[in-house]
């Protein structure tokens, strides 16, 4: 897999006119964008812009002296008064493999030879650029990158920013340079500690960055995360040592005791040709959905001190770097209207409806929105231009509105008053708003999700039937599934032979392990994973119904504000429950043999276990004695075997379970392992290492 090209359409501007008004676009764009506040472009836009303006330009030799292509953040950065000791400056872009070799070759021409020290490759970390002076070993003062010869004194933030230590533990003196960025985590904790206070929503976490460094007087403190990419002297220091490579520079900054590239994820990879820079790329965009922070690029780099030297700097950018761009996973697009829908356990799901924009290879056009109280918090309107983020295969969600592009005839959007399933009443006292019938609302969706591979397993129960047998008054919950005679089946399933087999089906489904069974119900907040820890902590349905709020703390990820919920709901479901007990459902989970050694405690996961610590993502169909075996159920089997199932592979995961693909041409998730050195193993290898667990 190649990495794509962030922006394959160019934008021609057909008129000196035209190019004016590109330019004041940028601008203002800029002048918004490093600022902190919400920028009128969507990056893919911006950059779509910035490359048709330097078109013209080439075609156009010295015909725009103001022009803010040459210079350091178009010239619109805030501006700041601390000199920088060597100038800060941007980094020049490619989009594609092709670019990526030009590059290389410019870079020889410089040097009057092919590179010979070799390239790094490291992430493109999407937050802020800045500089950090640590004094005799203490943090003494942080500056943004500003127009690269001067920034703003942003000190402020010194302690709150992880990877950014006050005291290191040898007294160095040097100054440090590098990008601060929320992560995924510390941003949804940003937008909900802002919320608290009364501000505006981020409309991303890079935004986030630049209104955080900027904010001087705000009544709380966000935290955020550094990490180096480079390092100069200072005061006449003599750290970092001099002559060495990028790679040495930055292992001596980690030992000096600041994160720097090398302890992300993504890692810092030295290579020797562009060739295999370009592999390391691949394998960096690859994980880009499973990191912790966003990225917008991959970044080269002549590895060796002297050909840097030798290369040189220009207005805008070094030319012993490039920054390898990657497509956007961020667009602006506009909100035109929220749909919602009931699900299994009664809740309300909100759907954001968007005009159709293509975000990382494919076109959105729908985002999940969470809830009512997070709608309000983030004050989205209808006809909103909104930012909707998309990585991977992750659901697209809406992050936020850009309030200056809000037309006048925008409206809040608007709430249900009544169930939009049934009509009834709407019972509003969780942030996820519920059908006040629950369950027993959305009976479709909940039938059907209870027949399912993962959970009951009713082989050939599929929506239609479950339809026709909703629609024939037969199956009102999921209780009435197993007093079905025969003739009703048939008549649902439309063949005697059908209804027969049907009934098979149901007397095997009658023989489910208590987890499954429990899922079934449709009980707010437990899915599979859940139901699996609820029924292997308690071992009996009677056990759970006689437990108390109190007693589900004891079960992990079950906290005060679910244990009442799940208590509640399920004793408003005890008709259910006593139809299904009548029926002759099994309402026992079976015991597991411990794996290895230490046995499991209240069904704990096991402490050891062929897995014990060890992080394993699956990717692919299974085969072999796993054929059928669905994400969950692999899960399943993971955690049994005392391990933690992953998503995406990064370095911390242990094993790749991957079948070899039909066409012979890798996964992405496989390229990736490859990079990392994770042991890839096929279904039947890891099927051979659980061996004692899948008897
Ligand atoms: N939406 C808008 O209105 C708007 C306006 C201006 C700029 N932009 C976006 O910003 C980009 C240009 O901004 P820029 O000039 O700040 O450059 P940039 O952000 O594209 O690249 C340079 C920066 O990358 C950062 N960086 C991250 N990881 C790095 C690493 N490992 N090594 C070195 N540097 C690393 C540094 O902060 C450096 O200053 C545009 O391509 C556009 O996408 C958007
Ligand atoms: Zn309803």
């Amino acid at each position: 897999m190649t990495a794509t090209p962030a922006v394959e359409a160019y934008l021609v501007l057909p008129t000196p006119a035209a190019y004016g008004e590109a330019i004041d676009r940028l601008r203002a764009a800029s002048r918004a964008y490093y600022a902190g506040e919400n920028s009128p472009l969507d990056d893919a836009s911006y950059d779509a812009l910035r490359l048709a303006v330097l078109a013209w330009e080439a075609a156009h030799p010295g015909g725009a002296p103001e022009s803010p292509t040459g210079l350091v953040a178009d010239g619109a950065a805030p501006e700041g008064d601390v000199a920088h000791t060597t100038r800060l400056l941007s980094l020049d872009n490619v989009f594609g493999p092709e670019q990526l070799i030009a590059w290389d070759a410019s870079l020889a021409r410089r040097l009057g030879r092919p590179v010979e020290g070799g390239f790094t490759v490291e992430p493109k970390l999407d937050g802020a650029a800045v500089a950090a002076r640590y004094r005799d070993g203490r943090l003494a003062q942080v500056v943004t990158r500003g127009d690269g010869t001067h920034g703003e004194d942003v000190s402020h933030v010194v302690g709150s920013v992880v990877g950014l230590p006050e005291l290191l533990a040898e007294p160095l003196t040097f100054e440090v340079r590098g990008e601060v960025l929320f992560t995924h985590e510390q941003f949804e904790t940003a937008q909900e500690v802002r919320a608290a206070h009364g501000g505006t929503p981020f409309a991303n976490p890079r935004n986030a960055v630049a209104g955080t460094l900027r904010a001087k007087d705000r009544p709380y403190r966000l935290e955020m995360t550094f990490w180096a990419y480079g390092a100069v002297e200072l005061d006449g220091g003599s750290f970092p040592p001099s002559g060495g490579t990028h790679a040495e520079v930055l292992a001596a900054v980690a030992r000096a005791g600041v994160r720097t590239t090398a302890d992300t994820p993504a890692g810092l990879h030295v290579v020797s040709t562009v060739a295999e820079a370009q592999e390391r790329v691949d394998a960096i965009a690859a994980l880009r959905a499973g990191l912790p922070f966003g990225i917008d690029g991959v970044v080269v780099k002549a590895n060796s001190a002297a050909e840097q030297a030798a290369a040189g700097l220009g207005s805008r950018f070094p030319y012993w770097a490039i920054a390898y761009k990657l497509s956007a996973v961020e667009r602006q697009t506009v909100l035109r209207e929220v749909v919602w829908e009931v699900g299994r356990t009664g809740v309300l799901a909100p759907t954001a409806l968007l005009d159709p924009v293509e975000i990382d290879g494919s076109t959105v056009s729908r985002a999940t929105l969470h809830n009512p109280a997070d709608i309000a918090r983030r004050g989205l309107h209808l006809g909103d231009t909104v930012t909707v983020y998309k990585a991977g295969d992750i659901i697209p969600r809406v992050q936020a509105p850009v309030p200056e592009l809000r037309p006048a005839d925008a409206v809040p959007v608007p709430l249900p008053a009544a169930c939009p399933n049934c009509a009834g009443e709407i019972d509003k006292s969780q942030e996820r708003w519920r059908c006040a019938k629950g369950a027993g609302c959305a009976l479709a969706p909940l039938v059907e999700y209870a027949a399912g591979r993962d959970v009951l397993d009713i082989d050939g129960l599929g929506r239609t039937y479950v339809r026709a047998l909703i629609d024939a008054g037969l199956v009102t919950d999921v209780a009435d599934l197993f007093t079905l005679t025969e003739e009703q089946l048939a008549l649902a399933a439309g063949s005697a032979r059908r209804g027969a087999k049907l009934a098979e089906q149901f007397a095997l489904a009658r023989t489910r392990p208590l987890s499954r069974v429990f899922c079934a119900l449709g009980i707010r907040g437990t899915g599979r994973r859940m139901s699996r820890r609820l029924a292997e902590h308690f071992g009996t349905m009677e056990a759970i119904r006689a437990a108390t709020a109190e007693d589900l703390l004891a079960v992990e990820g079950i906290g005060p504000e679910k244990a009442p919920v799940v208590v509640a709901e399920l004793a408003a479901l005890a008709p259910v429950v006593d139809k299904l007990v009548a029926a002759g459902v099994n309402m026992t989970e079976p015991e597991r043999p411990a794996p290895s050694g230490a046995p499991a405690e209240d069904g704990a996961a096991p402490e050891g276990g062929p897995l014990a610590g060890a992080t394993v993502v699956v990717t692919g169909r299974m085969t072999g004695r796993l054929d059928g075996f669905g994400r969950s159920a692999m899960n399943e089997l993971i955690e049994r075997a005392g391990g933690r199932a992953g998503s995406g592979v990064n370095a911390k995961t242990t094993y790749l379970v991957a079948a070899p693909s039909a066409g012979g041409k890798p996964s992405s998730k496989a390229v990736a392992a490859e990079k990392l050195g994770v042991r890839v193993l096929t279904p039947e290898a890891f099927a051979e290492l659980l061996a004692g667990l899948l008897d």
